[in-house]
């Protein structure tokens, strides 16, 4: 029931889904409960709760100034720690300026979330900076699946989408730095113009966890909220409320490519081997990503997701299946390398394991078999990866699981744009504008 004991708060709730409560504290998240107003004005008043990441809160408010017809937006709240002048997020100003100038060009940026306004929230914790976004839905998910006639072309449409926005963003000289499915939002349609009775009918009512103290009461504090919201569900929504047309958010780890940081913060099934081996972030690093999520966006399955969350394990994934690592990579800088696998390869080109034991070792790839038929456990290839088709797991219902094939053909061309992402070496990867052109988004 706990959830963190540092502040010396816990929810009376299940946490799942929930931003940290020891967040709450100075420098943390703001305390924000529904009907509150920020912005200029008391412009924009919370009636549910879109979200929460590592750093930010993201709050469903109606437009209290829109003319007409009522319209809602989000409200992306910094925690106070990374709300400083020059945060990363603030970037988002500067593509829109870059939009405006290129307005008409079919350039990608419509596939970018762009701030509507943007101000500060001085609270308990702290100073928040505070975007104004539109209210996007889902990431890309089951949601199409379940609403579409064709969800190959879609699928495929999504990932043209996403590709499109990275072009944009490289062209204005900025990496994203976060490029996952996570990050890729299906536009929303049909809320602006309903009431919000109507609204809360659509997205669900909110749901609240009580915050309690240490003796099992409500507490009194000014850094935490009395309650935690759950966010909207998407999987319980009309898909006729979510848009084939994606976005692409969170520019929480962009940088400019004349500065690239030492490190970033991508969870490990995006990282590129040279942001691995090499601490080295540049557009490669975002090619490499966006190879790992138009995977997942056309297959529904992780490209690289070893049992373990560890920097050896990926590379020992990228191995299997794209082959040995150029030097100095193979042979020094992944100490590793040389418990897991030979010196050289056989004579199909593919590693062969060191030991008995290791992965990419036939007994041990025999084991493997009885696995479920979306993971491929013996690929040796990207066409192997991508064989076993689109698969959408459902925890929710029992048998939920859906199940359709990748033909042949398409297999073929999209294991060959992989390949072309997912070169070792990010100065060998294609561009992104090289990229939109290939077959694969014609098929
Ligand atoms: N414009 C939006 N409309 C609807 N939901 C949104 C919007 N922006 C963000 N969200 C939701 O809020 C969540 C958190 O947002 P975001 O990823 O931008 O926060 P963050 O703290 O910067 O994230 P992270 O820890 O992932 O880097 C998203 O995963 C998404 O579910």
């Amino acid at each position: 029931m706990a959830d963190g004991e540092s502040n010396g708060l816990h929810l009376e709730l299940a946490p799942f889904g929930l931003e940290h409560i020891y967040d709450y504290e100075p420098d943390g998240h703001h305390p924000v409960h529904l009907g509150d107003v920020y912005g200029n004005n008391a412009r924009y008043r919370v009636i549910h709760k879109l979200g929460s990441g590592g750093f930010a809160t993201v709050w469903l408010c109606r437009d209290t100034e829109a003319k007409g017809a009522t319209k809602y937006v989000a409200l992306k709240i910094l925690m106070a720690e990374t709300s400083s002048d020059d945060c990363p997020e603030l970037r988002v100003n500067q593509l829109k300026d870059a939009h405006s100038q290129h307005a008409n060009e079919d350039n990608g940026v419509v596939f970018i979330c762009l701030p509507l306004d943007h101000f500060k929230i001085h609270g308990p914790n702290g100073d928040h900076i505070s975007f104004v976004y539109p209210v996007l839905g889902p990431n890309v998910s089951l949601s199409l699946f379940r609403a579409s006639a064709d969800p190959d072309n879609d699928l495929r449409s999504l990932g043209l989408q996403v590709s499109k926005a990275v072009k944009f963003l490289h062209r204005q000289g900025i990496c994203h730095g976060d490029i996952t499915p996570n990050n890729v939002l299906h536009r929303t349609t049909g809320l602006d113009g309903l009431n919000e009775d109507e609204v809360l009918k659509i997205l669900g009512s909110p749901v609240v966890n009580t915050v309690l103290n240490a003796s099992q009461e409500r507490h009194h504090g000014s850094t935490a909220p009395d309650y935690l919201v759950y966010p909207v569900n998407w999987c319980d929504v009309g898909t006729q409320f979510i848009s084939k047309e994606s976005c692409l958010i969170d520019f929480g780890e962009s940088f400019e490519i004349s500065q690239p940081p030492d490190d970033l913060g991508i969870p490990g099934p995006y990282r590129s081997p040279e942001l691995i081996l090499d601490k080295k972030a540049s557009f490669g690093s975002d090619i490499w990503a966006l190879g790992c999520s138009l995977f997942e966006i056309r297959t529904g399955r992780k490209l690289f997701s070893p049992f373990e969350d560890e920097d050896s394990e990926y590379l020992d994934a990228f191995v299997q299946v794209l082959g040995r690592l150029p030097e100095p990579w193979w042979s020094t800088t992944w100490e590793d390398r040389r418990r897991r696998y030979k010196d050289e390869v056989d004579e199909q080109g593919l590693v062969v394991a060191a030991l008995a034991s290791e992965p990419g070792n036939d007994d041990q790839g025999k084991k493997e078999r009885t696995v479920h038929p979306s993971v491929a456990a013996n690929a040796r290839s990207l066409k192997d990866k991508i064989a076993p088709g689109l698969w959408y797991m459902s925890g929710r219902r029992p048998n939920g699981d859906r199940h359709r094939d990748i033909s042949q053909t398409e297999q073929k061309v999209f294991a060959e744009l992989l390949r072309r992402l997912l070169e070792y070496k990010p100065e060998a990867r294609i561009s992104t504008e090289d990229a939109i052109n290939h077959e694969w988004f014609r098929l």
